[in-house]
């Protein structure tokens, strides 16, 4: 049983924006990764899946249970976006009330804030009036509270937007350790090289529709690219340390193998180390044997020191999925 399934899902404004028709599975113990152009109905989805809005049509269930059953609400953790909490109280106290709205005793709240206030990187500040917090801050009280009732299943709308590239390094550890505890994160980002870090699985919704979930890496297919370091100017033929091109019989020997060497640049200097250049080998058709393209570099006198095929990124993928959907 999925920890989130939705089955054409819709919310419609008076028949528009919104989203339509969304059949989705999130797998329990998993970070999900949603993304949309702006407009593209991740809030309006996400609010439906946490009961501020009604669905127009269609039915989801979380954790089970269907959305109409309140009860799960108490397994379910939300961050949303933006959010301006309670800025006369200190953050424990904003703790406390959320615990009361959750329906912890004051014995378990107390228990908790600590723990929480220390998960998210406040553990010193609790007493300080939330007025005071920096943006920062105040996302990460944002998170305390999201994860207060210690929830199966969280939703968090961009997490980390306010935070420096510290705490954002902290927000994703500590998305890996709920992971790990077996709990199910539900991402809203626009920081695609975050979500490329620590999804195991994302959706792309673009007005209003499904176009693709599961494996990001999926989107990419078959590789068709290698990243290789070479040192440069030794044993390509030419006497110059500046040389980045390969020697003609070598394209010749690459092109009849269907490869072709698209880009070649010089890498910075390290100590140590001899001049180094980047070549960006791409292939259309099958993929080539990496050993036996190894060892035709090394027969043409090539110092090889990495050779890496490429993947696409998540950006690259993502503005590619958006822009034929
Ligand atoms: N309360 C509303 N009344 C009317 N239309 C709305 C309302 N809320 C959202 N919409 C429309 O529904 C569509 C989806 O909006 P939504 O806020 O869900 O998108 P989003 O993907 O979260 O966007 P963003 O990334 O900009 O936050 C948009 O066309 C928006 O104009």
């Amino acid at each position: 049983m999925p920890a989130i399934e939705t089955i054409e899902l819709t919310k419609t404004y008076q028949g528009h924006g919104g989203c339509r028709e969304i059949s989705l599975a999130v797998p329990h113990g998993c970070i999900f990764g949603l993304l949309g152009p702006n407009g593209a109905g991740k809030s309006t989805l996400v609010k439906m899946l946490v009961g501020l809005l009604q669905p127009t049509s269609g039915e989801a269930r979380l954790l089970g249970r269907p959305l109409e059953d309140v009860s799960v609400r108490k397994r379910i953790g939300f961050l949303p976006e933006g959010f301006r909490y309670h800025d006369w109280l200190s953050g424990e106290d904003l703790l406390r009330f959320h615990a009361s709205l959750y329906g912890l005793s004051s014995r378990e709240a107390s228990e908790r804030i600590p723990v929480v206030l220390e998960m998210v990187g406040l553990g010193e500040q609790g007493r300080k009036r939330v007025g005071a917090y920096s943006k920062g801050m105040q996302q990460r009280i944002g998170l305390a509270c999201a994860l207060l009732s210690d929830p199966e299943l969280v939703f968090l709308d961009e997490p980390t937007s306010a935070l420096d590239p510290i705490g954002r390094k902290e927000v994703r550890d500590l998305l890996v350790q709920l992971r790990a505890r077996g709990k199910t994160v539900f991402l809203n980002s626009h920081l695609l090289s975050e979500l490329e870090t620590v999804c195991d699985r994302i959706a792309i919704i673009k007005q209003g529709r499904l176009l693709f979930q599961g494996d990001w890496r999926e989107l990419a297919g078959p590789l068709r690219q290698a990243r290789v370091v070479v040192s440069m100017g030794i044993g390509v033929g030419v006497d110059t340390a500046v040389t980045l091109g390969a020697p003609a019989a070598l394209t010749q020997e690459l092109t009849l193998s269907g490869i072709t060497l698209t880009k070649a640049t010089p890498l910075p200097a390290e100590a140590d180390k001899p001049p180094r250049a980047e070549w960006l080998l791409t292939w259309s058709e099958n993929p080539p044997d990496i050993p036996r393209l190894v060892e035709t570099l090394v027969r043409f006198g090539i110092p090889v020191h990495e050779v890496a095929p490429l993947a696409g990124s998540l950006e690259e993928l993502f503005l590619e999925t958006i822009a034929n959907g």
